[in-house]
């Protein structure tokens, strides 16, 4: 028997077993003409096969170019994941219970900037920000309010929370264990990813070395205490959205996540530990094949770093999962109706591209957070590709296109000269202190827009095919009292509670944070006495310092 067959043949017998363990969604998967839809499509002719076997390989399979799962979306649908969050954490867990009712499979939390940079709804600070682009939590009780009535060992959670993002996790540990689901249960994400804060989204709190501390030590408690939450979520979204190309969304993440994986290998934790649980965000933009192409070389090229590079031994290692949000830079003020048409083809690139999990921007996004009757329609819209499309009944359907092939293998090259150029100025620490990957995306940025102002990129309704005198859509107002009332709620909270246990609490927490220890116990035992956010992260704050960006 040829390699191949025997290789196909291993691969179906691995399909067997998965499936008898997590049957397909379908006995039998066929097109509207009763055609049969195969599992897979791959190539027949002897001369392709070899190349198959070492570029694309079986889903499931090293090096993943076709996806993590052998059976892929015929077992599973990725997990509809819509970011939310506004105003107070009744607001948002309204806004949950209405996203889980009309079919959502899994939760995503919007923090406020006051929470994302760890201080409290009544700080100085927060003035005029809290509950803006997320919801505010400010302590345990917002926590609880926030997840009330949801079952945490059967839904899901991500929270987009960088700089603090130990106390939050420590936050949901501490409700997960009031609602009786013990950690080794809970499953969710925290985005943790505080190298691209620093790049591109801005809200990181301490310099780099204790704030790799931090996420070295959250990997290493979760891996004992929480092993099925993916412990960070490496993003290049935000990258994206600040003006990079393809290439460079991927090429910076990776070197980020290179970065991450050596300062836990540097102190100490065996790769396979906790590896398994890194997983990656990307964006989708608008141009199609460029984005299924770029999702396909990503996994490629993470499967072959993690096998080679850091010699992981363990498969799951060397799996890049992902979550996938539409590009919300590509929205339009103009017409907003369009978007709804952006954002189809954006989640159809990262449907065909192999997403874990994806949200879908809803219309208005360019102008306010969404509305009730926007966000479903931005979830129908995924809903509509899964159910309706048919693109999720046979694996990679694009794989072996000429095109998308030999776009996957030119993304793999350019990302490629990217990493080695990051490795050669010591890493993505270093190239990120130096401004190196802010000033790559500055020139791509201003490269776009320059395009777009001369007319030579076309945006439909924005800078072509305008019209006159739009009417404005009805859009979301967040309470502009609300930072009043949680003020008030947090000066309840201050005479509740047991303060000199708190204080007792933020000292141990301080003591460790000036040791080598880790800090999640002390953060968790804090965090369940109801000391605050901003309590805590001032303690760090006084023992780390802050980061202050160099300007470039
Ligand atoms: C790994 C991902 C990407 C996806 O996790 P999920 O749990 O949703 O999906 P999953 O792991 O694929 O699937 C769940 C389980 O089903 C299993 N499973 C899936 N498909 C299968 C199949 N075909 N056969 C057998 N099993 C299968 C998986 O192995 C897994 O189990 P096991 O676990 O047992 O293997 C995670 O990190 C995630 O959900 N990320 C979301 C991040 C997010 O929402 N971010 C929002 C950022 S918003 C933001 O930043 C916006 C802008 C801003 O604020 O600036």
């Amino acid at each position: 028997m040829s390699d191949f067959n025997e290789k196909l043949d291993a691969w179906q017998r691995k399909v067997e077993k998965a499936v008898a363990k997590f049957p397909e969604r379908k006995r039998r998967f066929t097109t509207s003409s009763d055609l049969e839809v195969d599992r897979l499509y791959i190539p027949k002719e002897n001369g392709e096969q070899q190349t198959y076997l070492e570029k694309l390989g079986f889903p499931g399979e090293y090096p993943f170019t076709r996806g993590i799962q052998p059976t892929m979306y015929r077992g599973r649908y990725w997990t509809m994941r819509q970011y939310a969050g506004f105003g107070s954490a009744e607001e948002t867990n309204e806004r949950f219970r209405y996203l889980l009712k009309q079919g959502q499979t899994g939760l995503s939390t919007a923090f406020d900037l006051p929470t994302q940079i760890g201080y409290d709804a009544d700080h100085p600070m927060a003035r005029g920000e809290v509950g803006k682009v997320g919801v505010s939590i400010s302590s345990l009780v917002d926590m609880e309010t926030l997840l009330k009535g949801i079952p945490l060992d059967k839904v899901s959670t991500s929270m987009t929370i960088n700089a603090p993002a130990s106390v939050l996790l420590a936050m949901y540990i501490a409700v997960g264990e009031k609602q009786g689901v013990s950690s080794d249960k809970l499953t969710g994400t925290i985005q943790n990813d505080i190298l691209k804060e620093y790049v591109a989204r801005g809200t990181y709190i301490y310099p780099p070395a204790p704030s790799m501390r931090l996420i070295t030590n959250i990997f290493e408690y979760c891996a004992d205490k929480v092993p099925n939450w993916n412990t960070i979520s490496i993003s290049g979204y935000h990258i994206r959205e600040a003006g990079s190309t393809a290439v460079q969304e991927v090429a910076f993440t990776i070197s980020n996540a290179i970065a991450y994986v050596q300062a836990a290998v540097d102190a100490g934790l065996p790769v396979d530990k906790f590896a398994p649980r890194l997983s990656f965000f990307f964006n989708a933009h608008n141009n199609f094949m460029e984005e299924i192409a770029k999702f396909r070389a990503a996994r490629r090229i993470w499967a072959k770093i993690m096998r080679h590079r850091f010699k992981a031994e363990d498969p799951k290692s060397w799996q890049l999962r992902f979550h996938t949000q539409t590009g919300g830079s590509t929205l339009t003020a103009q017409q907003p109706d369009n978007n709804i048409v952006r954002v189809t083809i954006q989640a159809l690139a990262a449907v065909l591209g192999g997403t874990q999990s994806l949200h879908t921007n809803s219309r208005d996004e360019a102008l306010a957070l969404p509305t009730e009757d926007s966000a479903r329609i931005a979830l129908r819209t995924q809903q509509i590709i899964a159910y309706e499309s048919g693109v999720a009944d046979t694996i990679d359907p694009l794989g072996g296109s000429y095109y998308i092939e030999s776009l996957t293998d030119e993304i793999e090259k350019e990302v490629m000269r990217y990493i080695e150029k990051i490795d050669e100025m010591g890493g993505a620490v270093t190239a990120i202190e130096q401004g190196y990957m802010q000033r790559e995306i500055q020139q791509a940025s201003y490269r776009t827009q320059m395009a777009i102002e001369s007319g030579e990129d076309v945006v439909v309704g924005m800078n072509k095919f305008t019209i006159e005198n739009e009417p404005q859509p009805e859009l979301l107002r967040v309470n502009p009292a609300l930072g009043k009332i949680q003020a008030e709620r947090l000066a309840k909270l201050r005479s509740e509670r047991n303060n000199e246990e708190v204080q007792t609490k933020l000292q141990a927490l301080k003591t460790a944070a000036e040791g080598q220890d880790n800090l999640m116990p002390y953060i968790l035992d804090a965090v369940r006495v109801y000391a605050t956010t901003g309590e805590i992260c001032d303690v760090m704050r006084s023992v780390f310092g802050e980061y202050r960006p160099s300007l470039f």
